[in-house]
């Protein structure tokens, strides 16, 4: 079954075994590099649980320390320590899992509209000579509460909406908790990044599945792209690795922990730390022999907040680096789609 005018799900052309259709392959650009195996590096594993310790102890000086520098060199670390246990967050990979063992016509009752972004489905087309990803998703709004678009939330399986609000409340908990320590971790009140956030935020959740791939060598999950978000929290697949991460030019790839959430910085938090916290260049490889799922959940700020470096980040060795926006999201996407890092659109030059 295909859709009329797009191309098929992933799922069912890997079933298929046929060649991928050639909109699939990546063009030959630095984004693109390096293909084949590259080694795993063991990204920084931080402990929430001594982060919330006394600040005047040890524990807490060496983790905050191990944090800022994580966050100012690889923008992204494993958190561990955050309450959640492994057999739960082992309850969402197989809620997940469920979702996409339906048939493609069960879960096609909840495709997205050819021209739409929420709902299930496969790579969205926006822009001619578009490379696709090997991934279909299911992309659901969960907050604001009146922004959430029911007629794509799954009714199969049954307790898909309760287990998923749970998990995505926790997240949220977990995020909150995570940008008081960012503030901390400057010197900062606590509240620092929150106030510049504001009351509204908007949740959203990428819910993937890579199937299997027969030319992981030519073709990508997930094209090299940062994330608009503020924090973006990701549940890797227990077993199948596939997440890379740029730095200095070169491609690692992370390892997955069973109880670790992934935590990486965002394009808007880079921007409201003036530049300190990096928001990581990441993709994800396509593997021939498993398949793989994995979860993100993406915290950003309501559309119409406007963003900026926050004052205390800026001063004369540090001047501001990025101008104020507002719907970064659209900002970034258009760059995404046109070949640019969309944050450098942002990036005030040093003589201006
Ligand atoms: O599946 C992954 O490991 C990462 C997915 C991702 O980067 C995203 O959805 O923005
Ligand atoms: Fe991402």
């Amino acid at each position: 079954m295909s859709i009329a005018g797009q191309p098929k799900h992933v799922q069912e052309i890997s079933a298929e075994g046929i060649e991928p259709p050639s909109e699939f392959f990546v063009k030959d650009t630095i984004l693109a590099g390096n293909l084949g195996s590259v080694s795993l590096i063991q990204i920084p594993i931080i402990d929430l649980n001594l982060l919330l310790l006394d600040p005047y102890s040890e524990a807490y000086k060496d983790e905050i320390n191990k944090l800022l520098d994580a966050l100012s060199s690889w923008g992204v670390f494993q958190v561990i320590g955050h309450g959640m246990s492994s057999s739960y967050l082992e309850e969402i990979r197989n809620l997940i899992k469920k979702f996409f063992c339906l048939s493609i016509e069960e879960k096609q009752k909840y495709g997205r509209a050819a021209d739409g972004f929420e709902g299930y489905g496969n790579d969205p087309i926006f822009v001619e000579g578009q490379v696709l990803d090997w991934c279909d998703r299911l992309f659901l709004t969960a907050y604001p509460q009146d922004q959430r678009n029911l007629q794509f939330w799954p009714q199969n399986p049954p307790n898909f909406m309760n287990v998923f609000e749970e998990y995505c409340n926790k997240v949220i908990v977990l995020t909150r908790t995570l940008l008081k320590i960012f503030a901390r971790s400057q010197n900062l009140e606590d509240d620092a990044f929150y106030k510049e956030i504001g009351e509204k935020t908007l949740v959203q959740a990428r819910f993937n599945l890579y199937p299997k791939c027969p030319k992981p060598d030519k073709i990508l999950g997930v094209k090299a792209h940062a994330d608009a978000s503020i924090i973006t929290t990701l549940l890797q697949d227990k077993e199948v690795e596939g997440l890379q991460v740029l730095k200095d030019g070169k491609w690692y790839g992370v390892p997955t922990i069973l109880h670790a959430l992934l935590i990486n910085v965002g394009d808007q938090l880079e921007i409201m730390s003036n530049g300190i916290f990096k928001s990581p260049i990441h993709r994800v490889a396509a593997n021939s022999e498993q398949e793989r799922i994995s979860l993100a959940v993406f915290y950003f700020p309501d559309y119409e907040k406007e963003i900026e470096p926050l004052q205390g980040l800026i001063n004369s060795q540090r001047p501001q680096m990025f101008r104020k926006v507002k719907n970064y999201p659209s900002i970034s996407f258009k760059s995404f789609h046109s070949g640019q890092i969309a944050i450098d659109t942002l990036r005030i030059s040093p003589s201006q």
